[in-house]
């Protein structure tokens, strides 16, 4: 298959960390503005340099240095929303983890509201993209501070009529206990905010088993939900049951080593079961990656024909989090594209 017809393709795309997702030349851009960033992070970003989950937070870490104030965090979100539009993506719910810089003066609110004008702003431009946004909670910090988050994310999904979604769980998976949050979430889900939660990113069946009683709208990785793999047979009939959908994101997994290559990569497992499964790109930046190519790699990786590809991006439109109205149009207009996409049937 082309490279062409992924490119082509429209798609959706419900696992993108605003800050994992900025690109060298947004990046480059930023160092430029700032003397006080060790100019060596070219050095650092790069694939293959984080080749672990802890390298992949370090990258992280030196990002957060470049993006410590609003209009960094404004230029951001623009670009990378324009970067996935680029990719054909037609629905994007963006994530991210409000953060304070008493450096410079950044306020959470203050970063949030960056983050939602930059949003508004790519709205009013003639791209075709629905933007919406994820707060997410770091689960590195505090129950209190998560429930801040979650108080933010209440007051502007209300401002916003509706642009913030849900809340999101991530941060080092390596670090506390997941289940301490629950009260949290379940303060999200009175306020009307969907839960997309990384679960099992590594083994952790016990804290995964309490959080899925919630139970979370999407799971994003799930890696390790399998007794094979550190999981459990209870873990894999519950999510079974209750076809909680998956957030898979391949090239991160590979490059942060939870996963060891794209063969053994739980995404085979869970689609031949006909589970929901949503190809994601995490951190496309970090990850030197994008939605397109992460299609092209699942179809390569696991022989998926043109149509097996169309319709897994056509059935992530069941598993977004707006309303039904939204997910009427996009279908609509995978409609209206389809023979657009098919149309050079002697390159695939
Ligand atoms: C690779 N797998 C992952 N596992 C867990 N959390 C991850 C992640 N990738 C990204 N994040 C979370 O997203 C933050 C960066 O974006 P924002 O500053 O929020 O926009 C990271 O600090 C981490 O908390
Ligand atoms: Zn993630």
């Amino acid at each position: 298959m082309s490279e062409k017809f992924f490119k082509k393709l429209p798609k959706v795309e419900l696992h993108a960390h605003i800050n994992g997702s900025i690109s060298e030349d947004t990046m480059a851009t930023l160092v430029a503005r700032k003397q006080a960033v060790d100019q060596d992070w070219r050095l650092m970003y790069r694939k293959g340099e984080s080749d672990t989950l802890e390298g992949v937070f370090k990258m992280f870490k030196l990002i957060h240095q470049i993006t410590d104030n609003t209009d960094a965090v404004y230029k951001v979100t623009y670009d990378v929303i324009h970067e996935f539009a680029a990719d054909n993506v037609k629905y994007l719910e963006l994530r991210t983890t409000p953060r304070a810089e008493p450096g410079t003066g950044m306020t959470k609110t203050a970063y949030v509201e960056a983050v939602i004008q930059a949003i508004q702003d790519c709205a009013l431009e003639d791209i075709d993209i629905i933007v919406r946004l994820i707060l997410a909670i770091d689960r590195r910090h505090s129950v209190s501070v998560a429930m801040e988050t979650v108080n933010l994310a209440a007051e502007y999904r209300k401002k916003t009529e509706g642009l913030v979604v849900g809340v999101d769980f991530s941060g080092d998976p390596s670090v506390g206990d997941g289940s301490d949050f629950i009260p949290v979430f379940e303060e999200a889900r009175r306020h009307g905010l969907k839960l997309a939660l990384h679960l099992a990113e590594v083994p952790a069946p016990d804290e995964t088993w309490k959080l899925l009683q919630l139970p979370p709208d999407r799971i994003g990785h799930g890696t390790c939900l399998q007794p094979e793999v550190g999981g459990t047979q209870q873990l894999v009939d519950f999510v079974t049951a209750k076809r909680i959908p998956l957030e898979l994101c391949l090239t991160s997994n590979i490059v942060g080593r939870t996963v060891p290559d794209y063969d053994n990569h739980h995404f085979l497992f869970w689609y031949d079961r006909r589970h929901p499964c949503i190809v994601c790109t995490d951190d496309k930046g970090v990850f030197s990656t994008t939605l397109s190519n992460e299609y092209s790699v699942a179809a390569d990786t696991f022989n998926l024909s043109r149509d097996q590809v169309w319709q897994l991006s056509l059935d992530s439109i069941d598993h977004l989090f707006s309303d039904d109205e939204v997910k009427r149009k996009l279908r609509h207009k995978w409609g209206q594209l389809k023979d657009h996409v098919f149309a050079d049937k002697h390159v695939s």
